[in-house]
């Protein structure tokens, strides 16, 4: 049967390098998919990893219908195994909701990959409706580290180097600094105590704060 799966994490976590391991490994096997995604970084219409890989991409903006666009694509004789829609934080709940029209109705698999909550730890509409609609919500197994060395849980943006909590829910942009606006993934414990890389005076990883206790010796 087909499913709508949602994979979740936070920014800089491996998404989209998922989404075009998934499109990979489905090509490789004859399926063929239809590739969505909103506001990816590379530009309109890309689908883009940080590991360098990149792919053309059908840009579902604001007033796109996925259920309509299944349905024109497949009644002009296109065939479509599977959907993946990356960035689908963005989307509206309505989109999410003919995403789940097009597993049921069309029989179609839905891979939608997204971050959950947004600089302000609020879900994006998008990411609660797929919650709420998901056969099966993953978060990714790879996580994003916190400069503490915890796993991080939650996005912060910066505006000149320091951590805000107002402003529009969407400015798209990147981790790593050097932007005036960006973000950075932090624990829940520094997302509250607004204490990013910087504001603690750690340019990386910290080593000090990392667990003390040590991996106890198997007996071979
Ligand atoms: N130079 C690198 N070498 C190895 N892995 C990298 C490198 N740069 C980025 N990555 C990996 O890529 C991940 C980010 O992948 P990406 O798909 O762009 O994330 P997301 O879509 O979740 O924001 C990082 O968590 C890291 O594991
Ligand atoms: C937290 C947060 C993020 N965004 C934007 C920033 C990026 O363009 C994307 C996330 O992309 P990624 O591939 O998962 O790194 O979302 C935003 O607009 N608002 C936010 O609060």
């Amino acid at each position: 049967m087909a499913e709508l799966a949602f994979f979740a994490g936070t920014m800089d976590c491996g998404k989209s390098t998922l989404a075009l391991q998934i499109q990979h490994n489905r090509s490789a096997r004859g399926l063929l998919g239809l590739i969505f995604t909103r506001n990816d970084r590379a530009g309109e219409g890309r689908l883009s990893s940080r590991l360098g890989l990149v792919t053309d991409a059908i840009e579902a903006d604001e007033g796109f219908d996925f259920h309509a666009h299944l349905v024109k694509y497949l009644t002009a004789g296109g065939r479509a195994d599977y959907v993946i829609a990356d960035e689908a934080q963005f989307l509206s709940a309505e989109q999410v909701d003919q995403l789940a029209r097009v597993v049921d109705d069309l029989g179609i698999d839905v891979f939608a990959f997204g971050i959950t909550t947004d600089f302000r730890t609020r879900l994006f509409p998008g990411s609660q409706r797929l919650i709420e609609l998901a056969d099966r919500v993953e978060v990714l197994q790879v996580e994003a580290l916190c400069w503490c060395g915890a796993r991080a849980t939650h996005n912060a943006r910066t505006v000149g180097g320091r951590m805000v909590v107002e402003g529009a829910q969407v400015v798209v942009g990147d981790v790593g600094g050097g932007q005036e606006i960006g973000y950075e993934v932090l624990c829940r414990r520094h997302h509250r105590r607004r204490l990013t890389a910087a504001a603690a005076g750690v340019g990386q990883l910290s080593p000090e704060v990392l667990p003390a206790d040590p991996i106890p010796h198997q007996a071979t």
